[in-house]
Parts: structure tokens; sequence; C-alpha cells
């Protein structure tokens, strides 16, 4: 049987980083299976790493068909899942009732339904002493004003995080919610394509490198939640301490 780690939204940014990191950090894997849509990026990360298999699944977590897919391969192969991050994702800001119904629809859809299906698929395999990432984000904390739907499904990821991360404590998986700020990938060009960046966030923005080696630390410690830099991390106090419709008036 196969040792794996299996990584979504490894195209680009924090899921690549993972899967970067993945290969030199995590001995003994067999394979790395990835993630996304886009074939040709996939295709170059393979070309990257050096010294374990890459085995690419373009897959589209927003269609039906895809779970389907995955469900047969993994049937299939019955590979040991030792990593499992889960970083597809996508948010779009700006006022809620100026996004399109599809791109809130799709948010839930990516970030929520699919993070789900993609943890209930894998969860079979995975053994005694894995991990499971989740990319949730800082975003979860607390509600946000023009992040509304995205930032509702980050608090759905960190909250589906904890909890799982409980259910699977008497088998030794390890489950932690990562939740940075901003960090520099792509995920902006498309977020903020209708308005601009708040001037915080500029300031705020992390590089994807730190973000992922944090967390690889913060779960080999058995942490819950892993939040990237000091300022990430007086938030998430503040958040704590504040109650929810004040922190978005602030915001707001
Ligand atoms: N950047 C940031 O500031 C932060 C990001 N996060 C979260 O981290 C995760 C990764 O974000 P980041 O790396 O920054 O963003 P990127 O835009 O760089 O990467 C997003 C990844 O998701 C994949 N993806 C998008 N849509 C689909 C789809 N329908 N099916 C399968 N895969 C898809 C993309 O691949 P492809 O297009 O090839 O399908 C890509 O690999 C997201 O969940 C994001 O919310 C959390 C906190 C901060
Ligand atoms: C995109 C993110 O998730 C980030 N934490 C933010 O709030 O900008």
């Amino acid at each position: 049987m196969r040792d794996i780690a299996l990584v979504t939204g490894a195209s680009s940014g924090i899921g690549k980083e993972f899967v970067r990191q993945i290969a030199k950090k995590y001995k003994g894997l067999d394979e790395i299976w990835v993630i996304a849509r886009r074939k040709d990026k996939l295709r170059e990360l393979k070309k990257e790493i050096i010294g374990t298999r890459v085995r690419i699944l373009p897959l589209d977590l927003m269609k039906e068909e895809s779970f389907e897919r995955l469900r047969k391969v993994l049937a299939k192969e019955r590979p040991t899942v030792r990593i499992l991050v889960n970083a597809s994702g996508f948010g779009i800001s700006g006022s809620f009732e100026h996004q399109t119904e599809e791109d809130a629809a799709g948010m839930i859809r990516l970030n929520c339904e699919a993070l789900t299906r993609v943890t209930y698929l894998v969860l079979p395999y995975v053994s005694r002493g894995s991990f499971i990432y989740q990319m949730a984000s800082s975003a979860g904390f607390a509600p946000q004003p023009d992040f509304t739907v995205y930032a509702a499904t980050k608090a759905y990821a960190k909250s589906f995080s904890i909890a799982l991360r409980q259910e699977l404590s008497g088998q030794e998986v390890k489950v932690i919610a990562v939740c940075p700020g901003p960090v520099k990938t792509e995920f902006f060009d498309r977020a903020y394509e209708q308005e601009e960046m708040k001037f915080y966030k500029k300031l705020a923005m992390a590089d994807p490198k730190r973000v992922v080696s944090k967390a690889i630390r913060d779960a080999r410690k058995n942490k819950a939640v892993s939040v990237y830099g000091f300022t990430m991390k007086t938030t998430r106090i503040i958040c704590k301490i504040l109650p929810g419709k004040w922190i978005a008036k602030i915001m707001g």
C-alpha cells in the first residue's frame, strides 16, 4: 500500500507551497496527489518536485462528477493517506448585494462543501498519526462586511476543523485549521477585481512560504489553529474579546 499526501488547490499559492514543503519535510511518502482545475500548472509543479512522485488529478471541485472520480480513484488505489491539505478556495470582495449569485453560492460550494466532501471521501484512508490541514482564514474569526460570504465560509471551515479534530483525537489524527491573514497569492487577483484592496490588508500581506512552514510546525505540535504573525494573533485575541457585531462595525 502506498503512503500519500493529497493536496487540493495545488496549482497555485498556499496549496502549491504545501506540496513543495511536504515533499521536503515529510519523509517516506510514495506520492503526492495534487488536485486543481489547471492541469498545466500542476504539470509545472510536478516537474519541480524532486524525490517524490506527483500524481495529477485535474478536478473541478465545484462539479459533482469530480467527487465521484475521486471516490473511484481512492477505491481503486486504496492508498494510506498520511497528509490531507484542503486548500482549494476563492473569495470575492465587495458588498453582498452587488455580488453575483453565482459567486456567492460558489464560495460556499468550494470553501465549505468541497472541503467537507473531500475530507469525507479521504477519511477512510487516513492512517493513525496523519495530518489534516484545513485552509480556513483570519476572515473566519469574525463577521466581515464586504467579505460577507467569504468570511462566513471561513468561519465554517474553522469550526468544522476544530470539531473534527476532537472527533479524531482518539485515532491520533491531527486536524488543524490554518488561519492566516492576507497572504500574497493569486487569490487577490480575483478577490479584488471590482474594488481597491483595503490598505491594512496590503500592510499585513504575508509570504506563503512562511505561512505554510508555520502551519506544518503548528500541526506537529498538535495545535488546533495555526495563525501566522503578530498582527493576526492580536486580531484573533480582539475577535475573541469583542462581540461580532462590534468587529463588523469597526471593519465596515
Ligand atoms: N491568500 C490569502 O490571503 C489567504 C487564503 N486563504 C485560503 O487559502 C486557500 C488557498 O488560497 P490561495 O492559495 O491564497 O489562493 P490561490 O488563488 O492562489 O489558489 C486557489 C487554489 O484553489 C484552486 N481552485 C479554485 N477553484 C477551484 C475549483 N473549482 N476546483 C478545484 N480547485 C479550485 C485553484 O486552482 P485552479 O484555478 O487551477 O482550479 C488554486 O490552486 C483558499 O481556501 C483561501 O480562502 C486563507 C487565508 C488567507
Ligand atoms: C483572504 C483571506 O482569507 C485573508 N485572511 C483576508 O482576510 O484578507
